[in-house]
């Protein structure tokens, strides 16, 4: 495993985590991630991580529907303190110690987050689940990933998806587009490549934060990424 991380952001799309069903959470692909990322913690990895809500519900679809964006953007908040909670219990039935923190205040619920706390739980071997994105509408949990892996000083954020890396265009719709090993926070952003928004990538740049981008239903998981063995791409200075 690669010794130069000592503690990760991992970013598990809400998407990903319905596995082949179209809403909600499929068990055993939860199971599965839960297994890897208990494995790393005990390891001795810090692990943070950071949900998406898209299998439960996206404010830009609830806007499109009629629900008035900031509504519908809470609504999508709270779908991803669902699978928060949900994450969180797998792993601690996977023997490691977890705990969910919130960006938006739930005491009977979850942990408010900050730095701080959430620092500390991950120096005391807990694995941190981060909720409720960045806690405000109009942002995306990619966002949410890349500001929290910044303020937890966290060495590196995996994003896990659908894809197994950064292409020359999206993959799912452009099956001539190619993937890159590596690429720059530059390239990925003059080329508009969208495996996640602009905001996102520009805070990693700004902040020197390396990006792993891998598909979370590959059998090897988080753990073959960081031993190299998972197809991926890294998504970092030239
Ligand atoms: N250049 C690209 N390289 C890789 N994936 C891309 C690219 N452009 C668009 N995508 C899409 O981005 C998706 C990943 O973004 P993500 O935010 O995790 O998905 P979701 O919409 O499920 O939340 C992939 O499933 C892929 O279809
Ligand atoms: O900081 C944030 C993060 C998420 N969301 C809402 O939560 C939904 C689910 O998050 P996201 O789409 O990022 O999940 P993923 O794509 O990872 O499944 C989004 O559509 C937004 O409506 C938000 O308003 N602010």
């Amino acid at each position: 495993m690669s010794p130069a991380y000592k503690r990760i952001l991992l970013k598990v799309s809400g998407e990903a985590l319905a596995g082949d069903k179209s809403f909600g959470i499929e068990t055993d692909f939860l199971q599965a991630i839960a297994k890897q990322v208990a494995q790393l913690a005990q390891q001795g990895m810090q692990v943070a991580i950071v949900v998406g809500g898209g299998n439960i519900f996206r404010g830009m679809a609830g806007a499109a529907d009629g629900t008035d964006r900031v509504t519908a953007d809470l609504m999508g908040m709270l779908g991803t303190i669902i699978n928060a909670l949900a994450l969180s219990n797998a792993i601690s039935r996977q023997g490691a110690k977890s705990k969910v923190y919130s960006a938006v205040t739930m005491p009977a619920v979850a942990e408010n987050f900050t730095a701080r706390e959430a620092k500390q739980a991950l120096d005391d071997g807990y694995v941190v689940v981060c909720g409720g994105g960045t806690g405000n509408p109009f942002f995306t949990t990619d966002t949410a990933a890349a500001l929290k892996a910044i303020e937890l000083e966290c060495d590196v954020m995996l994003k896990g998806t659908k894809v197994d890396g950064v292409y020359t265009a999206d993959p799912m719709t452009d099956p001539s587009a190619e993937r890159y090993d590596t690429v720059s926070y530059e390239e990925v952003i003059s080329r508009d490549l969208r495996v996640m928004d602009t905001a996102a990538f520009a805070l990693a740049r700004d902040n020197g934060l390396p990006i792993i981008v891998y598909a979370l239903d590959d059998k090897a998981g988080v753990v073959g990424v960081l031993n190299g063995d998972t197809r991926s791409t890294r998504v970092g200075p030239v």
